[in-house]
């Protein structure tokens, strides 16, 4: 593989450093802007080459040394080799750069950087459990052991007090395991580890019971979850007429009833689905409706025209053609988006600003400290 002595300019979205050699872009991992390293360039493109740093002849003042043995390795996080206090900068000038016309308070929410995920999956091959390796099917030695963004439950070694039912507690049967097995992927409920795959999860989340069922999704900073939720109270009016697309099982609207007086929640998982209604039952909501539907296969029907608020929160695609097309067509007077993905999100709201929608709140929420993702959640206001 090719090695290159390079300077790195400014950072990029996606945890890059961005440098230039022989007139393509160099996208670089592991560095820091101002700094001249040497790099493996692992892929070629025609114009955009990739790379990472393998050693670092001028470091940044702004370097530290990584906490993580298997850090650059094993690709779960981009940003060990700086503070959390400049990591959250960083992302907050990458996300306000993207949106150069707002001018208003972009509001930052974090909690604790270690220990945030509530849930893991662990790759199991040739008889060991952990990570692959960046873009391989080889696990990590030990990286089952160490890895600092998963709650310390969910690390094989303290997973096996709580999986005992699994009966992968002794190194024998753990091995049995293996062979059936590719991923065991493990979530808390409540105090409880149990199998993504298999079981439901039980959440408890400002004074709400809500259960996940087994393959729902679920938002995985067990820190952040109130203080998102809190947030998007603010955003909506009182006795909000609701439809949340992209509902999961109903959390969003579940937790915030009080403020809302009617819900129409669409989701594609049908288990999920069946979840929601149990959960609105569950918390004595009787107003609340839910539908299986497959929000990029089918345009919306004519009903959701009474809604007036669009609470939204699709995956890292975002929102379809159809979506935004039925909001430019029933118009809703506000949509409030919660992203994982801030490209699509800009791409969605540019459309939006077409049809007279304006943004009016801009807030990152980092839901996945020390890597390179982090959650926007904005509301835009028709004119
Ligand atoms: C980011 S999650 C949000 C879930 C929920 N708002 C929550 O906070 O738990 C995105 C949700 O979109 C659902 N989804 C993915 N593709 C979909 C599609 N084509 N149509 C409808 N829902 C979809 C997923 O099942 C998932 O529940």
């Amino acid at each position: 593989m090719e090695k290159l002595r390079i300077k790195l300019e400014k950072w990029v979205n996606g945890g890059y450093c961005l440098a230039h050699h022989d007139g393509h872009a160099v996208f670089v991992e592991g560095g820091l802007p101002g700094e001249l390293v040497d790099i493996t360039v692992i892929k070629h493109g025609n114009r955009e080459w990739f790379g990472i740093v393998d050693s670092i002849l001028e470091p940044s003042p702004n370097r530290i040394p990584s906490d993580c043995p298997v850090y650059l390795e094993c690709g779960g996080c981009s940003y060990r080799h700086l503070s959390y206090e400049v990591e959250l900068k960083l992302k907050t000038e990458l996300l306000t750069s993207m949106f150069p016309n707002w001018n208003g308070n972009t509001e930052v929410f974090f909690g604790r950087s270690e220990g945030y995920r509530n849930n893991v999956q662990w790759q199991v091959a040739d008889k060991k459990i952990g990570f692959f390796a960046r873009n391989t099917h080889r696990i990590i030695q030990n990286s089952s052991t160490h890895c600092k963004n998963v709650d310390k439950r969910l690390l094989i070694e303290n997973a096996n007090t709580y999986l005992e039912q699994y009966r992968i507690s002794k190194k024998s049967n753990f091995r049995k395991n293996q062979k059936s097995d590719k991923t065991i992927s493990l979530r808390i409920s409540k105090e409880k580890i149990v199998r993504y795959d298999s079981e439901e999860t039980e959440v408890e989340v400002l004074n709400t019971n809500l259960k996940v069922p087994s393959k729902g999704f679920f938002q995985i900073n067990q820190f952040l979850l109130e203080t998102w939720l809190t947030k998007i109270k603010n955003l909506l009016p009182n006795s909000a007429d609701v439809l949340e697309l992209f509902c999961g099982c109903g959390t969003i609207g579940i937790v915030l009833r009080d403020k809302i007086s009617s819900l129409y929640g669409i989701e594609s998982h049908e288990k999920s689905i069946e979840y929601a209604k149990f959960n609105a039952k569950m918390n004595g909501i009787k107003s609340f409706h839910y539908e299986t539907k497959d929000l990029f296969q089918r345009s919306l029907p004519q009903e959701v025209k009474i809604y007036s608020v669009w609470l939204v929160n699709p995956p890292r695609a975002g929102l379809s053609k159809g979506i935004v097309d039925s909001i430019h067509t029933f118009k809703p007077k506000s949509v409030i988006y919660s992203s994982c993905n801030p490209s699509t999100l800009r791409r969605d709201i540019t459309s939006l600003e077409k049809f007279g929608y304006q943004l009016d709140s801009l807030n990152l929420l980092d839901f996945f400290p020390r890597t390179n993702h982090y959650e926007v959640l904005v509301r835009l206001t028709l004119n």
